[in-house]
């Protein structure tokens, strides 16, 4: 079936009108246009040498060079100009999301720029083309068939440098991709006020990426049977055979199971090396789930993700049992200190600690939200190293503790977060700049000697930057800092047009 033309249909104008205006824009503008078509060697163009270079062939002869049997596809479109190329996709003869794969490797740049072509003269969405979205000098090669699909360009953010910050004895800078000014110069703060005391002690309690797959049977009586078998010795061998078959890393270390009448739920908890993991342990899940069927032929798989896993929403389970790695980081930050860098006072932090990240989360009702912005560090850090954005919702979840030590003098401080879920290999960690922050980590890629130890020591340092960022925010917000703050580095005088200026109110109608 011929690929259809998605942003064709909200076109204004007909393909017949459509054509003739393309013609109508090399005509108008042929220094604009793309060199002209090379010859097509198949007989079948009516284009002649005297022709102009920027000579728009008909549909048909475009259609003939494209669909020419002794060519590759690639090949064809090389001897077609890019308004031809589009005159093609118009008539629904390319796919829109299919053009880098039939481009080649070598044109992906050409298939992003002409698919901006496309989607700007669509009725919709004119600016695309002419717009600030920046498209070249992209190594579109490391995206396809990974990243992103339907591609129109890169979208840039920017990037920061917070600390260095001394974690478990070695300085690290903090990468930060954020556009929330203030977040750095915060993060920054926090860390010099930790390197002062000695830096950041971490540990890690738990690495275990999971996934929870929701399955049928016919009774409960055969559910609860399958329940025992998977829970058995015998079971989980086999189901941990079928699990690790598919993979050099990843490696089954528990199944937990649960029925809900007569849906049992399996949370399948595995090592992932390096990667954060989430292909690696559904595709295990899939090959231990062909394994149970053979002993139980009546059992449905409802969805490889049945949600008790759980990814990307928030959850009790995340929160209680951890999921990716668990890290606790700690530090001793001097009284003199708190004074000099944070603008406060170890008793005032402990207690604003108590009141708003455990007493106010716990009137909130929260689940893992006991901190005041994990989320805001953790986040930036996500998008400066290619990690899964998504996954910041159970992986900012975090529990930060003060207390005064030494007596009374000095601050005790710690961040317990027990679902970071990163990697240094896979996703968009295979993107050049985002690779480029984890070799400036030291983390790029697979450890060679212990595989997973890079994705551990990454979330070491996340850990340690989130009780960095803990720690300057709850001080500015104990000083009576924020606003200040926020006004100083987080307010846009450039954007901010004199329109938005509200307009003097009237007097207010008094009601007799
Ligand atoms: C991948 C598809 C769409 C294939 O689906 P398909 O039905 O095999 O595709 P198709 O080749 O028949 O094409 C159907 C249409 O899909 C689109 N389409 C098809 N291919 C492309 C492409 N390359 N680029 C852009 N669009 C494409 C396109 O609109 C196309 O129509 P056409 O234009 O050809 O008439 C389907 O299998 C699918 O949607 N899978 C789901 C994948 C997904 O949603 N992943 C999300 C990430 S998972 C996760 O992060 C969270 C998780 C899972 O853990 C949460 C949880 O716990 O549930
Ligand atoms: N499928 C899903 O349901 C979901 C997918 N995602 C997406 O999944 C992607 C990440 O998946 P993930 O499984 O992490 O990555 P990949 O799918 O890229 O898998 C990792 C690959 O790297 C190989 N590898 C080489 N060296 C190592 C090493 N030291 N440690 C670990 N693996 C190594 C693995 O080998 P081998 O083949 O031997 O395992 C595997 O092929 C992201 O794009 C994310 O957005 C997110 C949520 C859900």
């Amino acid at each position: 079936m011929a690929p259809t033309l998605q942003f064709s249909a909200a076109s204004p104008f007909s393909l017949r009108d459509l054509e003739h205006k393309l013609r109508q824009v090399h005509l108008a503008n042929p220094a604009k246009s793309l060199p002209s078509p090379p010859s097509s060697d198949s007989g079948s163009s009516s284009r002649s040498e005297e022709e102009p270079d920027y000579f728009l062939r008909s549909y048909s002869d475009c259609l003939a060079i494209y669909e020419h049997p002794s060519r590759s596809k690639s090949e064809s479109l090389a001897l077609l100009s890019d308004e031809e190329v589009i005159l093609l996709a118009n008539h629904g003869k390319i796919a829109l999301y299919a053009l880098e794969k039939l481009f080649g490797m070598d044109q992906l740049e050409r298939a992003v720029s002409i698919r901006r072509a496309i989607i700007s003269r669509s009725s919709s969405t004119k600016t695309l083309e002419s717009s600030n979205i920046p498209y070249t000098n992209y190594d579109y090669s490391r995206v396809l068939g990974a990243c992103c699909e339907n591609v129109v360009g890169y979208i840039p953010i920017p990037l920061g440098v917070a600390g260095p910050l001394k974690v478990d004895g070695k300085s690290y800078p903090i990468p930060m991709a954020t556009a929330e000014g203030t977040l750095v110069a915060s993060t920054s703060r926090g860390c010099k006020a930790l390197n002062a005391g000695g830096g950041v002690s971490t540990v890690l309690t738990a690495d275990g990426m999971t996934r929870g797959p929701a399955i049928d049977f016919p009774s409960v009586k055969l559910a609860g049977k399958a329940k025992a078998w998977v829970d058995s010795p015998e079971g989980h061998a086999a189901m941990k055979e079928a699990f690790e078959s598919t993979s050099r890393f990843a490696k089954l270390k528990s199944l937990k199971t649960a029925l809900a009448g007569r849906t049992m739920y399996i949370r399948f908890t595995t090592t992932t090396g390096d990667a954060m993991g989430m292909n690696m342990i559904s595709k295990g899940t899939e090959k231990a789930l062909d394994a149970m069927k053979e002993q139980f032929p009546e059992m449905v798989v409802l969805a490889l993700s049945g949600n008790y896993c759980t990814d990307k929403k928030p959850a009790a389970i995340n929160w209680i049992e951890g999921r990716g790695k668990s890290v606790v980081a700690e530090a001793v930050v001097p009284g003199d200190v708190v004074k000099s860098v944070l603008k406060t006072t170890v008793k005032d932090l402990c207690n604003l600690n108590v009141k708003k990240n455990l007493i106010g989360s716990a009137m909130a009702g929260s689940i893992g939200g006991f901190n005041a912005h994990a989320a805001n560090i953790l986040t930036a850090i996500f998008l400066a190293t290619g990690q899964d954005p998504a996954q910041n919702v159970e992986s900012s979840q975090c529990m930060t503790l003060l207390e005064p030590t030494n007596d009374g003098q000095d601050l005790l401080v710690s961040v317990t977060m027990p679902c970071i879920e990163v990697g240094t290999v896979g996703g968009g960690t295979v993107l050049a700049a985002q690779q480029g922050v984890l070799e400036m980590l030291g983390v790029k890629g697979a450890n060679a000697q212990q595989p997973g130890k890079n994705a551990q020591t990454l979330a070491r340092i996340i850990a340690s930057a989130v009780l960095a960022g803990e720690l300057s925010l709850l001080s500015a917000l104990a000083a009576g800092h924020l606003i200040k703050a926020h006004m100083a580095h987080n307010r846009s005088q450039v954007n901010t047009p004199a329109s938005s200026q509200p307009v003097t109110p009237g007097p207010i109608p008094v009601r007799s």
